[in-house]
């Protein structure tokens, strides 16, 4: 018998053995994706399709009880020995609810003697993570390495190039590749999955890519790095500095093997430009974001901001104009009782304007082993339950080119902070400055507990000065501090953050 003839049989065999009713010939109701292809003459399936089919089916067994699904993970770290950890734990209760078994069959590391809290000695041992995915003992790979390119690429790829269905947490990896990747899976016909890489426990890529499948959405917007909310959050409350609050977010699980994607606000352009393409259906573009991190934010900015009725939050916005797309990452003022004011500590909010829903706001820890790595598992259930959705939303050629917005100009009131001269006239000279941009200035707070004096180059004291101005355009405030730093009545580099109403 011929490979189409006896594939065929087969197909036809098992659709029969459990009463399935083909729709029209060769096609099945059996609600499994695997199994909606036309099998009339001339309509074949690509042998490697047939193939995937037929270890399906065999995955299947008698219906009843189906083969585990075998899963292997690279990177053992946080999110990696969690995972690993919560499939041993629940494994039971993963079965009920899938009627089938989860199991993890292998691993790919770096030490394989480290004590993680887990169990690993029953499991296949993988030096190179290209290797497992690449490897006949697992049927879904979990790439939890982290890293734009090096093993994490070169796995997932491999993994994907097979058609072999793959889970990852790592933004960074499809901030850069994802388009790419995208496309790999869809050739080959494996899923892709990365719930976990935004957002951390929040399932904002499911709500975006089924929930609001059918949605047109305006912007996108929220706090999206769980290290920058718990170092903003302790340094308002507590006499803490930035440095022991950043060690202990290390200690906590929340932060990047390299911190500066965190405080530098690199990690939530990431987050961002991956909810910016499945909101508007444009390519990835991570380099077209303005970035700025939180690492010169004093506690005294934040004190202020409290004083003031504010609070700090790094803030990615993306939104639709008429232009293109406009990304944004940076700290923002925003009002004590708004919404994502409330959202402290690690926790994110993610908020989406919408044609039909209007606004919704999904909240949640947004950093940390457990949070994450349940939105890798809800990946694997998903795959597990043969659940299909293009990886990027819409299938990946009907991506747009990317069209970056000119940022427009904020307009708005601003937070100023700046070391003025401690000498007669300084502040009369700065508001005049001011009033030549027609800057109003809504208030200035001048103390002396505000920050630690400078002494200007000419032996002056300094004194730390807060405005506040009205509604104004960034470019005029810009404008005015470079003529007041002209002027020589300033010391060192302003502060200057937007305030967002929201
Ligand atoms: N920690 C979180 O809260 C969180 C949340 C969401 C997403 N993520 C993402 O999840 C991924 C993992 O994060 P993490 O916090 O577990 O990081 P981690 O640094 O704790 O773990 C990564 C592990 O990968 C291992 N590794 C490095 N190179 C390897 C290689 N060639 N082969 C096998 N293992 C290798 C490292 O030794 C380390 O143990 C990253 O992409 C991260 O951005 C983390
Ligand atoms: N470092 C990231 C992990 C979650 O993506 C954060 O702090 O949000």
């Amino acid at each position: 018998m011929s490979d189409i003839a006896s594939f065929r049989q087969a197909v036809e065999t098992f659709i029969s053995a459990r009463g399935w009713t083909p729709t029209r010939f060769g096609r099945t109701v059996a609600g499994d994706p695997l199994f909606v292809f036309d099998l009339r003459e001339g309509r074949e399936p690509r042998s490697d399709t047939r193939t995937r089919i037929l270890k399906a089916m065999q995955d299947f067994g008698d219906g009843e009880t189906q083969t585990p699904l075998r899963v292997g993970v690279a990177g053992l770290g946080n999110v990696g020995a969690t995972l690993v950890r919560i499939l041993q734990k629940d494994a039971a209760d993963l079965t009920r609810k899938l009627g089938r078994q989860l199991v993890v069959t292998a691993v790919a590391a770096r030490s394989r003697s480290r004590d993680r809290g887990i169990d690993i000695s029953g499991l296949d041992w993988f030096d190179d993570p290209v290797a497992l995915a690449k490897s006949d003992g697992i049927d879904l790979f979990v790439e939890l390495i982290g890293g734009e390119d090096g093993p994490a690429f070169a796995a997932v790829k491999a993994a994907l190039e097979i058609g072999r269905p793959v889970v990852t947490a790592n933004k960074a990896l499809l901030a850069k590749h994802g388009v790419t990747l995208a496309r790999l899976a869809e050739e080959s016909g494996a899923q892709l999955g990365f719930e976990a890489a935004v957002a951390g426990g929040i399932p904002v890529i499911k709500t975006l890519r089924e929930g609001l499948g059918s949605a047109r959405i305006a912007k996108v917007f929220g706090i999206m790095n769980g290290t920058c909310n718990y170092i903003l959050t302790r340094m308002g409350n507590e006499d803490i500095s930035f440095a022991d609050c950043l060690k202990d977010a290390q200690a906590l699980g929340y932060a990047e093997a390299d911190p500066t994607f965190d405080v530098e606000g690199f990690d939530t352009a990431h987050k961002l430009s991956i909810l910016a393409t499945l909101c508007f259906g444009y390519e990835i573009a991570p380099n077209e974001i303005r970035v700025e991190g939180i690492s010169r934010i004093t506690q005294h900015d934040i004190k202020v901001a409290a004083e003031l009725g504010y609070k700090i939050k790094l803030l990615g916005i993306a939104q639709r104009t008429d232009q293109g797309i406009e990304q944004r990452v940076h700290p923002t003022f925003v009002p004590k009782g708004s919404a994502i004011a409330g959202v402290d500590g690690v926790m994110n909010a993610v908020a989406l304007e919408t044609d039909h829903v209007h606004e919704l706001l999904l909240a949640g820890p947004g950093a940390g082993g457990p949070p994450t790595a349940s939105s890798v598992l809800s990946d694997i259930l998903d795959i597990a339950r043969g659940t299909r959705v293009p990886p990027l939303g819409v299938p990946s050629h009907e991506l747009l080119p990317y069209k970056q917005a000119p940022n427009r100009a904020h307009d708005g009131g601003y937070y100023i902070r700046l070391n003025a001269k401690d000498v007669p006239g300084a502040l009369a000279a700065i508001s005049t400055r001011m009033g030549e941009r027609g800057i109003s200035i809504d208030s200035v707070i001048q103390r002396s507990d505000l920050g630690a004096k400078a002494v200007a180059p000419d032996g002056s004291p300094t004194r730390t000065v807060v405005m506040i101005t009205q509604q104004t355009l960034e470019s005029s405030v810009r404008e005015s501090l470079a003529q007041i730093a002209a002027d020589g009545f300033i010391v060192g580099e302003p502060q200057l953050i937007r305030i967002e109403t929201l």
